[in-house]
């Protein structure tokens, strides 16, 4: 068995539409992909049966796995092995995954790879705006300050892409990466969550339906007997999601702003789904009333596709898109009033209406996914004097949360760019 040295990059998510909504199959969400990615790059090198993953931008980010291929007959998959680093569950089941996957044959020999990461400097804050390119930190991962973009999303769909393509030498489509890194992602964060952040970081900026979780749980543990077949099955069957591509219309762009205001709230999706057990019925005409104007707002911008460019005349469709995003926040805000959770807190609605009505050329703004302290983001004139005057604004702007940060509102460089993950080229790297 050979392997072909190959990398895979994967981006990151903004959600701009139906956060919570996407739990549950019958509603959808509106997600962007953004130009930040994660790259996964492969070359052969170290022991056979050894995977070394590294991940140069952080402090004692290397991992080393034995990989113990099943015995004869057995069909439990893999077993993986850590040899060195600290845990990093995401890396290591997408590993376990993936390989069992490839039912390489018990008599085999996996030659040894060696695999480097990459992350585009917007997933983390950065230290000042001009860092080199995959900044290094040089902090333990689990001690960068996340910008809130799906890193573990894209990391293990890059890794997933560039695993298959190193070690298979047919090409994955990509409804085989999907499948496979959602199984890894959901096992790693162990939580079936409604898998937007894989979807994007495979497809790209999509309106998404979710899969039903028993596809995935009909699976079981790895290692447990069976499981090989049961992944393969799985992976290799029609699942119920559904996937339309879309994209930011030309003229216009997303800006986004990471809140560094601290305190991030946790077991909201828990507060809500409890909520909406509680009140069916009020959390029905809630649900129903954000499906219809989250669609009327994908109907909007599939109108402002249609024409080569928005221009400054198209008044009444940009105010009919700013008023669309403001009646979704109204809605937010109901749906995190009712169930006692900050969406759209009051200190980011103050945010998103000052610099809103500051800003001549920005549409409007949401808390994005599952909302709370952490970011902003835009949907505005994609002109650079319209960009300039919201940086300037949010530049000034002191933000008034209770968290423990510095109050301020760092704007982030990666915009939306809607392709998802792809091969790129070995040696664009360096490497
Ligand atoms: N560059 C990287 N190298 C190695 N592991 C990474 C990298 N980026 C992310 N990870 C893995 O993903 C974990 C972070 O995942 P987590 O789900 O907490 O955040 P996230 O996906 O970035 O969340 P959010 O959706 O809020 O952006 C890290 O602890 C690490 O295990
Ligand atoms: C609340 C939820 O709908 C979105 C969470 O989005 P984010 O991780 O905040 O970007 C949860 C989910 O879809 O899994």
């Amino acid at each position: 068995m050979s392997i072909t040295p190959s990398a895979s990059s994967a981006p990151g998510k903004v959600f701009l539409a139906g956060g919570y909504l996407v739990l549950d199959k019958n509603y959808s969400a509106l997600v962007f992909a953004l130009s930040a990615r994660v790259h996964a790059v492969s070359a052969a090198a170290g022991k056979e049966n050894t995977i070394t993953i590294r991940s140069p931008q952080f402090s004692g980010a290397e991992w080393s796995y034995n990989i113990t291929l099943p015995s004869p007959g057995s069909d439990s998959g893999v077993t993986v092995t850590a040899t060195e680093g600290a845990k990093n569950a995401f890396i290591e089941t997408t590993i376990r995954y993936v390989i069992s996957y490839l039912s390489i044959p018990s008599d085999s020999v996996l030659p040894g790879a060696e695999i480097t990461i990459y992350a585009d400097n917007d997933y983390y804050s950065q230290p000042s705006p001009d860092v080199p390119r995959f900044n290094a930190l040089n902090v333990p991962i689990t001690s960068a300050h996340k910008t809130g973009l799906g890193s573990s999303a894209a990391l293990t769909t890059a890794l997933t892409a560039c695993l298959l393509s190193t070690f298979s030498p047919i090409a994955a489509s990509e409804t085989t990466i999907h499948n496979l890194a959602q199984a890894a992602h959901c096992t790693a964060q162990g939580k079936v969550g409604s898998g937007f952040d894989v979807a994007a970081a495979v497809f790209g900026s999509c309106v998404y339906h979710r899969f039903s979780p028993p596809i995935l749980e009909a699976v079981g543990d790895a290692g447990s007997a069976g499981f090989a077949t049961r992944l393969r099955e799985c992976v290799d069957s029609t699942w119920d999601f559904t996937i339309e591509k879309t994209s930011v219309p030309p003229g216009l762009r997303l800006l986004m702003g990471d809140v560094d205001c601290g305190s991030s709230t946790p077991g909201m999706v828990r507060k809500v789904l409890t909520w909406r057990k509680e009140n069916a019925e009020e959390a029905k005409a809630l649900w129903d009333g954000l499906e219809d104007l989250n669609k009327g707002l994908r109907d909007l911008l599939a109108d402002a596709r249609k024409r080569a460019e928005i221009e400054p005349e198209d008044v009444t469709l940009l105010l009919n898109i700013k008023s669309q995003l403001e009646k979704i926040r109204v809605g937010i805000r109901a749906m995190g009033e009712a169930a006692g959770v900050p969406i759209e807190p009051p200190a980011q609605t103050k945010l998103l209406d000052a610099a809103t009505k500051a800003t001549k050329g920005v549409l409007g703004g949401v808390v994005p996914g599952a909302g709370g302290y952490d970011a902003v983001v835009f949907l505005m004139a994609d002109r650079e004097k319209t960009v300039e005057s919201l940086r300037r604004f949010l530049n000034k702007y002191q933000f008034e949360g209770e968290g423990e940060g510095k109050g301020t509102v760092e704007v982030l460089g990666t915009r939306e760019e809607h392709e998802g993950v792809r091969q790129e080229d070995v040696g664009s790297y360096g490497v």
